[in-house]
């Protein structure tokens, strides 16, 4: 995994957005999805809000994908061998770089066809303690029709990146502005945030 750690970090050192393909393998990924599906047909995925308010504002101009966040106490093989996998890369970001990252949360994320995420920080203004931010995409066979791109526009250059699965996509929280344009097809993922 150590090769697939140095593409993202080096590519985030360089460009201030980090990629790579393959940090989830295809069984992973697959093992994944099929817990998403069985979340989202038990009805288990919920709307996502905006802010960290006790009273989330849900606001579906700004938002519509469905959330469900994970957990160790869930006793999921599969959730825990993705936690297990974000442990060492935490373990390897704090070596490598003295990030001092002390913890994380990750969601999976559903976004419907027609759903979208318009134009964003994902640090709080209330709270600094969402340092990095990481998208883990698990979409088999995604095509450039099928939309759903996460968009990027930094340093005059407009980033547009297909979440195909497995990829991998990492970048300051307080920094760059996002957006996830409109899905053409159903877009699985899981998000989360490298915290201090
Ligand atoms: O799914 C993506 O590509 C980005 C999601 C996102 O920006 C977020 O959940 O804050
Ligand atoms: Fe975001």
């Amino acid at each position: 995994m150590q090769e697939i750690f140095d593409v993202l970090i080096n590519s985030f050192i360089e460009t201030k957005i980090g990629i790579t393909s393959n940090f989830l393998s295809k069984q992973l990924s697959a093992d994944l999805v099929n817990n998403l599906n069985t979340l989202y047909d038990n009805k288990h995925m919920q709307a996502a809000g905006t802010g960290n308010d006790s009273i989330a504002v849900q606001n579906k101009l700004v938002r519509n994908d469905v959330i469900y966040w994970l957990d160790r106490k869930h006793e999921d093989q599969y959730e825990n061998a993705f936690f297990d996998l974000m442990d060492s890369f935490v373990e390897y970001l704090n070596s490598s770089c003295y990030t001092g990252i002390t913890g994380y949360e990750f969601h999976y994320a559903l976004y419907e066809t027609g759903s979208f995420y318009k134009k964003h920080l994902d640090q709080f203004r209330n709270n600094e303690s969402r340092q990095y931010s990481m998208i883990i995409y698990l979409n088999e066979n995604w095509i450039e029709g099928d939309g759903g791109q996460l968009s990027i526009s930094h340093d005059g250059t407009d980033y547009k990146i297909d979440p195909t699965g497995g990829k991998s996509v990492f970048f300051k929280s307080s920094e760059l502005e996002h957006e996830v344009l409109v899905t053409n097809k159903p877009r699985m993922s899981i998000t989360g945030w490298l915290k201090r």
